[in-house]
C-alpha cells in the first residue's frame, strides 16, 4: 500500500487558492493508493473569520473531494477542514474511497487552548475506526495526539494505521516527534503523521511529517517546507510486531 502525504504550504482564508493547490497536487500523484492532506487545509487557523469561510457541513471540499477521488481512484485521508454545521463550526476529518464515497467523519474532540480553539469551534464527541483499503485504520487531529487514550482505544479497536492530521507549530517540533515515536512503539501500529508547512497569522508550522513503522523506527521524514512524503506500507508489520512482543496480551486493564 503506497502512502503520499501532501506538507502543504497552508493559504490562510483562502479556501478557493486551498482548494487549486490540493488538486493540482492530487492530479499529479501517480501509484498511490492513499492520499493524506494536514488538518484545516481550507482555512488553516482564521478562526475569527469562520462564519464567513467555513462551509456548511463542508460541502463545498467534499464534493471536491469526492470528484478528485473518483478521477484519480484514490483513497483521501482528507486531513481536516473548518465546517459549519447549525450556527456551529467543527475542526473535521473527512475520508473518502476511491468510489467518492464518504467512509468516515470525525470532528476533533480536543480543542487547543493555546489557539482559542474552544472559543471558535465545538468539540466532537465521539470516535471509532474506520476501514479503509480493506483495512482498519484510525484518525486523530493534532493536539488530540497529547491524549493517548485515543489512539490506545483506536488500536485495541483494531486499527493497524492511525493518521495524525495537524498544523503543528514549529516552537513545539520538539514534543511532536517523540509523542509520534511513542504512540507508534506502544500501540504496534503504523503512524502516519502529515502537518502543514507555511505560516499563518504569526504562527509558523513545523513540518517534519512522517511515516512510522509499528517498531517506532521512522520510514520517511519530510523538513520544514512544503513536500510530498511518500511511502510503501506492508499491514503485516503490525501483526509481525504484536506477536514479537505481545503488549496487548500482557495487558493489565482491571489494574488501570
Ligand atoms: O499541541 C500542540 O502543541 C499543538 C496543537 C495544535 O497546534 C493543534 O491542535 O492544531
Amino acid at each position: 500500500m503506497r502512502i503520499a502525504l501532501y506538507q502543504m504550504a497552508v493559504v490562510p482564508g483562502r479556501p478557493d487558492r486551498a482548494m487549486e493547490k490540493v488538486a493540482s497536487w492530487l492530479r499529479g500523484l501517480e501509484g498511490i493508493d492513499i492520499a493524506v492532506l494536514p488538518e484545516m487545509w481550507n482555512t488553516s487557523y482564521e478562526l475569527e473569520r469562520l462564519d464567513e469561510l467555513a462551509d456548511e457541513k463542508g460541502k463545498r471540499e467534499m464534493d471536491f473531494l469526492k470528484t478528485l477521488a473518483m478521477e484519480k481512484k484514490i483513497h483521501i485521508v482528507g486531513g481536516s477542514i473548518a465546517v459549519s454545521e447549525e450556527s456551529k463550526h467543527f475542526n473535521r476529518s473527512v475520508i473518502i474511497d476511491q468510489r467518492g464515497e464518504v467512509v468516515y467523519q470525525y470532528d476533533k474532540v480536543h480543542l487547543v487552548p493555546m489557539l482559542d480553539e474552544p472559543r471558535y469551534l465545538s468539540a466532537g464527541e465521539q470516535f471509532e475506526p474506520f476501514e479503509l483499503a480493506g483495512e482498519k485504520m484510525g484518525v486523530i487531529i493534532c493536539y488530540d495526539l497529547r491524549f493517548p487514550e485515543l489512539m490506545r482505544r483506536l488500536a485495541l479497536e483494531g486499527a493497524e494505521i492511525i493518521y495524525v492530521v495537524a498544523e503543528w507549530p514549529e516552537e513545539r517540533m520538539d514534543h511532536f516527534t517523540p509523542l509520534l515515536k511513542a504512540r507508534a512503539i506502544e500501540n504496534q501500529c503504523y503512524i502516519v503523521a502529515c502537518n502543514a508547512a507555511g505560516e499563518c497569522n504569526g504562527t509558523v508550522f513545523g513540518g517534519q511529517s512522517m511515516i512510522i513503522e509499528p517498531t517506532g523506527q521512522v520510514l520517511a521524514v519530510a523538513g520544514q517546507q512544503e513536500e510530498t512524503l511518500i511511502a510503501e506500507i506492508d499491514i503485516e508489520r503490525s501483526t509481525e510486531v504484536r506477536q514479537a512482543i505481545p503488549v496487548f496480551e500482557s495487558r493489565r486493564p482491571e489494574l488501570y
